[in-house]
């Protein structure tokens, strides 16, 4: 019998990282989740009640705790608001950052050091001085990494989801390594043995993850991800006459044919630009009308079937419709990540 694989999932919000886990087939025991968001940990325990939700900041646990988990991969997607674009990007200074610079502390700390890392984060995580001083302890430590940015429209899931992904692997010689080594970006857009669709380069070679990957036709379409609602649910997702007279401009439409949507964040249905995209049933977009009848938003589950989360997935029942919205908005690409899970833990 082959040993048990161990997984620690910090952070662990609605359980993108498990389900990701589950879809790259790897035999593995999750032996504990950790969130200090209630509605969240309600979430993940409907889906995955026997694993036990730590309820309690990271940060205040005690090193025992760390020590016991004998975790072979542990995987983290911390509080993106210090790298936002939104945010103030006061990165490893905003307090919300502390929880993840006590992680990195953590790897040079415990005994058993998991075996593998996978952290995701936002794009803009790149460029900040908490990635300068999680990869000088990686080198220190004795992890060898690969970083990626990655969107889902590369697998052909019609959602645009652009994220900073690091995966390490404790089989390097630790070095010294100063305060000040600096690393200079090197991030894949695609990953070995994977077919991922290249993102466009301009002349310069910036890639533009806005243009070009979603003019391909192999990326499905909206429709294949919807729901066939009822007119009583459908109700719950119109935009109010309001909304749409006022706003209705600066929303990202699209039809049930279209290959790509915006990233849904935690704000979708609350704030119009910029939250994810609406969806106009009929028509063509800027030519015919948008209607109260024919424009609506994405429900949850259609939100959850973009980010790639299987259909075994589901919230309890007092989960509201907005708190839905939030989670979703807060977790990740499941396709995305079982990708490079499979291949962090096989072959990298
Ligand atoms: C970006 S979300 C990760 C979501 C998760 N990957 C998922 O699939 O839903 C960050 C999560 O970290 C939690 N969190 C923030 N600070 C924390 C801390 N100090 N200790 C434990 N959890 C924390 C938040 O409640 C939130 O659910």
């Amino acid at each position: 019998m082959t040993k048990e694989f161990r997984v620690a999932e910090f952070y662990s919000g609605i359980g993108g990282m498990h389900f990701a886990l589950k879809q790259a087939g790897i035999d593995s025991h999750v032996v504990r989740a950790f969130d200090i968001n209630t509605v969240a940990n309600d979430v993940y325990k409907h889906n995955f009640p026997e694993v036990p939700v730590m309820q309690r900041s990271i940060e205040s646990l005690p090193m025992s705790l760390f020590e016991a988990l004998r975790a072979d991969l542990w995987t983290m997607s911390p509080p993106c608001q210090p790298y936002t674009r939104q945010g103030l990007q006061k990165g490893s200074e905003d307090q919300r950052a502390k929880s993840f610079l006590f992680i990195i502390d953590l790897l040079a700390r415990v005994q058993r050091k998991p075996t593998y890392l996978l952290m995701e984060n936002v794009a803009g995580f790149e460029k900040s001085d908490t990635r300068a001083l999680l990869l000088r302890q990686l080198v220190r430590v004795g992890y060898r990494f690969e970083e990626y940015l990655l969107n889902p429209l590369q697998l052909c899931y019609p959602n645009s989801r652009t994220r900073y992904y690091l995966l390490a692997k404790l089989d390097a010689e630790p070095r010294e390594c100063s305060d000040n080594e600096e690393f200079p970006p090197q991030f894949s857009h695609s990953v070995a043995g994977i077919d991922l669709i290249p993102p466009a380069a301009d002349a310069q070679g910036h890639v533009d993850f806005e243009k070009g990957v979603w003019h391909h036709d192999e990326v499905r379409q909206v429709k294949e991800f919807m729901q066939n609602l009822s007119s009583e649910d459908i109700e719950h997702y119109r935009l109010s006459p309001k909304v749409l007279e006022r706003h209705g401009y600066v929303y990202d439409v699209v039809t049930p044919e279209a290959r790509r949507t915006c990233c849904f964040t935690k704000g979708y249905t609350h704030y119009a630009e910029g939250t994810g995209s609406i969806l106009q049933l009929q028509g063509v977009v800027g030519k015919d009308e948008m209607t109260i009848e024919n424009t609506r938003y994405f429900t949850p589950r259609e939100v959850a079937n973009l980010m790639g989360f299987p259909a075994d997935f589901s919230f309890p029942e007092n989960t509201s419709i907005k708190q839905g919205y939030r989670l979703l908005g807060n977790s990740l690409s499941v396709s995305i990540v079982s990708t490079l899970m499979d291949y962090l833990v096989r072959r990298m």
